[in-house]
């Protein structure tokens, strides 16, 4: 089977990363909730269970779960070497910088023998009384308090939408917009420098260390030929450029246009996925908000440069045009602006499709989840009480690796 295959959004799914989200939720206090980008503090035991229900739902029909934390126990222990400049990395990119703390936290990790527990730990960021320091060695650790985390958990690592996104047999590995999720493409980097089964498999169309934002979640295979990407609060055009660039120089890549779409900017619409997503051959779920004309630009190849060219429009009419017949938009919540503000707020419009007309939502959204159903759709519910408290549905906690043609 390939690495990464994925040229659309609905077609059978075959295989798909998740990351089961573990005690770095335990780290989130009210403080820090705004800066590490969630809403409020979920209950681990039963995020935990909602998102088990998830993957067995995706289990029982048929795809292959894999997770985040597996594929990098995997790769760091490919070698002494891979796990040692990962655990340096790990703490430079934790802001840490003291020669005495690099070395103190290098030890600390490293006494961590059992390989998935060193990436979980590594995950769920690192509280001072848990290390093992000498305070009479230094003023800073004398002056410090000793209860603070001098690691911050990774909350968010649970929506594996979005650190990279596979297109076509490559993926972008994504420069983040902000500081707490830049610091989550670090596995993705390991996994696809030295997994055996990624290394050297993978195209790279965007890199970690680019110098622009884009975030998964703004990545929509519309088709093989056709990628849309939001021009959002996480995605930049300069981004879209650069990515433009790369993929049309690469004689690897089937992409022929990039569409990109210009959505407001605000938490409610933080990405792409949460204002529409795909869920059948001509049918969408989408956010009201983006009814009406759009910002749209039509990027494609122009020699060794691209051609960017406005095509503003309905979203209708540019996905109708683009995949070659009429498309059906449903609304969030149907046309009730009450409901459909409440629903949208808890990801309403973000699917996840694995077949046409089949895809999976959150239960809480109940008046969206009836219209789907009434089109047509299969819709499968996941418990949601707790997942949606980090403002991403079941699109965003996946990563799609392969999709059948
Ligand atoms: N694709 C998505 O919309 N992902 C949801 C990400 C939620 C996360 N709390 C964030 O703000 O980045």
């Amino acid at each position: 089977m390939v690495a990464i295959h994925v040229t659309s959004e609905i077609k059978p799914l075959k295989k798909v990363l998740l990351h089961r989200p573990g005690k770095e939720l335990l780290n989130l206090t009210p403080d820090t909730l705004e800066r590490l980008l969630f809403d409020d503090i979920p209950f681990l035991p039963v995020a935990q269970k909602e998102h088990d229900r998830f993957a067995e739902i995706l289990k029982e029909n048929g795809v292959e779960v894999v997770y985040l934390e597996d594929l990098m126990a995997e790769t760091i222990s490919v070698s002494p070497e891979i796990r040692e400049k990962f655990i340096k990395q790990y703490i430079v990119e934790a802001n840490i910088h003291t020669e005495r703390w690099k070395k103190i936290l290098f030890d600390y990790f490293d006494s961590i023998k059992d390989p998935k527990e060193l990436v979980l730990k590594t995950m769920e960021g690192l509280n001072l009384k848990e290390v093992h320091v000498s305070p009479e060695n230094s003023l800073v650790d004398l002056v410090s308090e000793s209860d603070k985390l001098i690691i911050d958990p990774m909350p968010n690592l649970y929506f594996t939408r979005d650190p990279f996104a596979s297109v076509g047999d490559g993926v972008t590995l994504n420069k983040m917009y902000s500081i707490t999720r830049n610091r989550e493409t670090i596995y993705a980097e390991y996994i696809f420098n030295f997994h055996p089964e990624y290394k050297g498999q993978v195209e790279k169309w965007y890199d970690r260390y680019d110098e622009f934002h884009i975030e998964g979640g703004d990545v929509l295979n519309i088709n093989e030929t056709t990628l849309a990407v939001g021009i959002s609060q996480r995605t930049c055009p300069e981004a879209i450029d650069g990515l433009a660039h790369r993929i049309f120089k690469n004689p690897k890549s089937k992409i022929e246009r990039i569409l990109a779409v210009n959505i407001p900017n605000n938490r409610a619409m933080m990405h792409l996925d949460t204002v529409f997503t795909q869920i059948d051959t001509d049918k969408f779920t989408v956010h009201p908000g983006i009814y009406g004309e759009l910002q749209v630009f039509e990027v494609t190849p122009k020699g060794d440069d691209i051609l960017v060219k406005e095509i503003n429009d309905k979203l209708e009419n540019i996905l109708a045009k683009y995949l070659g017949h009429p498309v059906t938009l449903i609304p969030c919540a149907g046309g009730d602006r009450i409901a459909s503000e409440r629903e949208q707020w808890n990801d309403g419009s973000n699917t996840l499709c694995i077949a046409p007309g089949v895809i999976v939502v959150y239960d809480r959204n109940d008046v969206t989840n009836k219209i789907l159903r009434e089109q047509g759709l299969t819709v499968l519910e996941m418990p949601s009480a707790e997942l949606s408290r980090g403002r991403g549905g079941p699109r965003c906690m996946s990563m799609p690796l392969v999709r059948e043609d």
